[in-house]
């Protein structure tokens, strides 16, 4: 049985805006109430579920879902052509899932439906980004908490306010409905990287989230997966790794998933044109985000907080504020990348470990290996190389709806006809000959993606989906092979390769460096 979660707790957005402006003895009791509950339900519960009873930000989230869901069941070309005609903003289709992701303040693209549908996610992103620091700031002053709100939401960056786009993304997802997906997650159990996290959707069934499995909110059912009620006026509210960082410990990042989206499940509910889309499951995620460069530092976040708090913080297992050393926001989220393998597109990011036995393992161990003994790939044999195919752009690795190159492994097999970018099956057919190689993008911390992909695809795609697993803008990092700037049109099989070269140069798990914060392409 699935335990009842919350009863919605009911916002009225003057009342977090406003209410503490407004010298009235209700409305200042009622904001107090709701701090509280928010800080209550966060850490016990992991979420908490707003009942937005002005419906301000819900019409533009209702909008937005609506114009992604049209949007969404429009025809390849014109995802294909937002994708072209967007830098800087992330976007990727996975099978049984679509994806688009625009920060607040970022400019708008295209044009036609694809303008409109940016405009809607706009509005909905700086409408969520209006309630998510309104909810911060709540948070912060609820008794159970009792931290200057200014020192949280002092890192976060004013962008929305400049007409700059902010470090806070909103992603926009479709899940499709696949009576081959029956049995898949929607979106593999993960942890939001950012500070917090609203979801909105039609749909009342979807999001899950696991109840903390130990500290103040552990009871019979902790670390069950329960189902987020949401519909239409209801926003989640999820605490990210960011936030929980930041504070210590004190409270936990919510651990959450989507459920299995089949084709009869979650269409119903949608109404409108969520429902035209062709059933399935949209929804809005928008994930507040510090700035990229402060200095996050627990101990002084949380100093003079509720005295409880230590106790609280200890009940979680953590070692609290004092055993958390102050990060730049670039530090703290390379620590999030080394210690959360699943990426926003639910593929895993895998460290191979050169003792499992898959072909792409040892092709990664035979290449150290070669490092160790000090014999580069560049000084192999001639005759090795040449009997790899070089592989011509003709030989496009392209699938309609499913991105050329994808991390390897995925948490799930890959639906029935979804292009079945399947970890194992993959390696073997490399093994087979079929013209495929591992490469791995490492960055300066040693966070690596694994990347199956043919000679010929072009490693523009590949940094796409880098990006993507990343959760980075496009364009934002340089890729560097044997310490040469690669340039995005060229392929996989001409890296390395220079004028009047005949021969490739690119091996089997060859590593491309990429130096995160220089915008390279
Ligand atoms: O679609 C959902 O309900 C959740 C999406 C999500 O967890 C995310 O985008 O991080
Ligand atoms: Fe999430």
């Amino acid at each position: 049985m699935t335990p009842q979660l919350l009863a919605p707790l009911s916002v009225q957005r003057q009342l977090l805006f406003l209410g503490e402006l407004v010298p009235d003895a209700d409305r200042a009791s009622a904001y107090a109430r709701l701090c509280d509950e928010l800080w209550t339900r966060l850490q016990q519960q992991g979420v908490a579920v707003l009942e937005l009873v002005t419906d301000d930000e819900f019409s533009a989230f209702g909008s937005a879902l609506e114009t992604c869901a049209v949007f969404f069941s429009a025809d390849e070309s014109v995802k294909q052509g937002a994708q072209s005609a967007v830098p800087g903003e992330g976007y990727a289709v996975r099978p049984g899932k679509e994806l688009l992701a625009v920060r607040p303040g970022a400019p708008a693209w295209g044009s036609g439906r694809s303008r409109t549908q940016h405009a809607a996610l706009q509005k909905a992103s700086s409408r969520a980004d209006r309630l998510c620091r309104g909810l911060l700031c709540a948070l912060c002053r609820s008794p159970g908490l009792d931290v200057h709100s200014g020192r949280v939401l002092g890192l976060l960056d004013d962008a929305p306010l400049l007409g700059q786009a902010s470090a806070s993304l909103l992603r926009c997802a479709r899940y499709s409905p696949d009576p081959h997906a029956a049995q898949l997650l929607a979106f593999a159990p993960h942890h939001d990287r950012g500070v917090l996290t609203l979801v909105a959707s039609a749909q009342e069934q979807g999001l899950q989230v696991r109840l903390p499995q130990q500290g103040q909110g552990a009871g019979a059912a902790a670390g069950a997966w329960v189902d987020v009620p949401l519909g239409p006026g209801r926003v989640a509210v999820l605490c990210g790794y960011s936030l929980s960082y930041a504070l210590g410990g004190l409270l936990q990042p919510a651990l959450h998933r989507v459920r299995p989206v089949a084709v009869a499940g979650c269409g119903g509910a949608a109404g409108g044109s969520a429902a035209t889309a062709g059933g399935g499951r949209v929804s809005l995620a928008y994930e507040l985000c510090f700035r990229p460069n402060p200095c996050v530092d627990p101990a002084a976040i949380t100093q003079g907080a509720a005295e409880q708090l230590p106790a609280a913080a200890a009940a979680a297992g953590e070692g609290g504020a004092a055993s958390r050393p102050a990060l730049l926001t670039s530090a703290l989220m390379e620590r999030f990348e080394a210690t959360h393998p699943v990426s926003i597109n639910g593929g895993v990011r895998v460290k191979q470990d050169p003792g499992a036995n898959t072909p792409a393992a040892a092709a990664v161990a035979a290449r150290r290996q070669r490092e160790e003994n000090g014999t580069a790939a560049r000084d192999e044999a001639p005759a090795v190389k040449r009997g790899r195919h070089d592989g011509g752009p003709e030989a496009a690795d392209e699938q309609a709806g499913s991105p050329a190159a994808a991390p390897t492994a995925l948490s799930q097999p890959a639906p029935a006809g979804g292009g079945g970018h399947g970890g194992q099956a993959e390696a073997a057919a490399g093994e087979n000959g079929d013209d495929r190689i591992n490469i791995i993008v490492k960055d300066q911390s040693g966070s690596e993606v694994h990347f199956q992909v043919k000679r010929s695809t072009r490693v523009g795609k590949v940094f796409d989906a880098y990006y993507c697993a990343k959760g980075m803008d496009n364009h934002s990092c340089r890729f560097l092979y044997d310490g040469s700037h690669v340039r995005d049109h060229i392929t996989v099989g001409q890296l390395g390769m220079k004028p009047g070269d005949v021969l490739p140069m690119v091996e089997d798990g060859d590593v491309i460096d990429c130096i995160i914060g220089q915008a390279g392409n």
